[in-house]
């Protein structure tokens, strides 16, 4: 039987969410925020890509991750079986990682702002790509070695529930909704909060296809 995949035509309705929703004193989600720039971004992302293609990484518990990551900036995160790092060179190419394009630098920074954070200097970008069925599981962000500076996470293409968890594994999880464009700040008092993300539904998204983009921002201790 043939597979039925929705198509999201949402982007035909008007997008009736405030353009900020305080999430938690230290948590802001800014709906539609990077949507402007969207086409910019997914270009910026296939520049990136053919220095430093996507892979899906080893975990150190053995398994593979179903979400395909890659990185631009000075650092880059890593996970093998040896455990998670920031890394100066793609261990997949020995190339250092691609440049943070200034695109991704204004908005990663214009984002802190708004969400209240002026101070945001970031020098690693995570890009990671979900097809239907991928999804991340309740984590920390932990292995910057410094907590001063907040999380900046675009979000292009599929839409997503987000797990907005407490500062214990164990906290219940609020679901949030990510779609194309959506940007969400976490700093301050909620930079340790745990969270993830629901597995994708299939659908195909006008401008990404059968993807959810997300790129993340974040200051690692040099
Ligand atoms: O895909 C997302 O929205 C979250 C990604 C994330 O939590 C991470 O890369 O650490
Ligand atoms: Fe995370």
């Amino acid at each position: 039987m043939k597979e039925m995949t929705s198509v999201q035509m949402d982007f035909l309705l008007p997008d009736t969410r405030p353009d900020h929703v305080q999430l938690d004193s230290g948590a802001v989600l800014l709906p539609g925020f990077a949507l402007q720039d969207a086409k910019t971004c997914m270009l910026a992302i296939d520049h990136i890509t053919q220095q430093a293609p996507f892979r899906k990484m080893s975990t150190p518990r053995g398994g593979q991750m179903s979400v395909a990551m890659t990185c631009c900036g000075t650092f880059g995160w890593v996970s093998s079986s040896h455990g998670y790092s920031y890394t100066k060179v793609n261990p997949s190419t020995g190339l250092p990682w691609p440049k943070m394009p200034a695109i991704f630098k204004n908005l990663a920074r214009k984002a802190a702002q708004k969400a209240g954070f002026a101070e945001f200097h970031p020098n690693t970008c995570l890009i990671n790509a979900y097809s239907p069925g991928a999804r991340m599981g309740l984590h920390q962000d932990r292995d910057e070695g410094c907590i001063d500076q907040p999380v900046v996470s675009l979000s292009f293409g599929l839409e997503a529930i987000f797990l907005w968890g407490g500062l214990k594994r164990t906290d219940p999880t609020r679901p949030i909704l990510l779609k194309d464009g959506d940007a969400l700040v976490w700093g301050g008092p909620d930079r340790l909060r745990f969270h993830g993300v629901k597995p994708i539904r299939s659908g195909s998204h006008i401008r990404t296809g059968a993807t959810r983009f997300n790129i993340t921002f974040r200051f690692v201790i040099p």
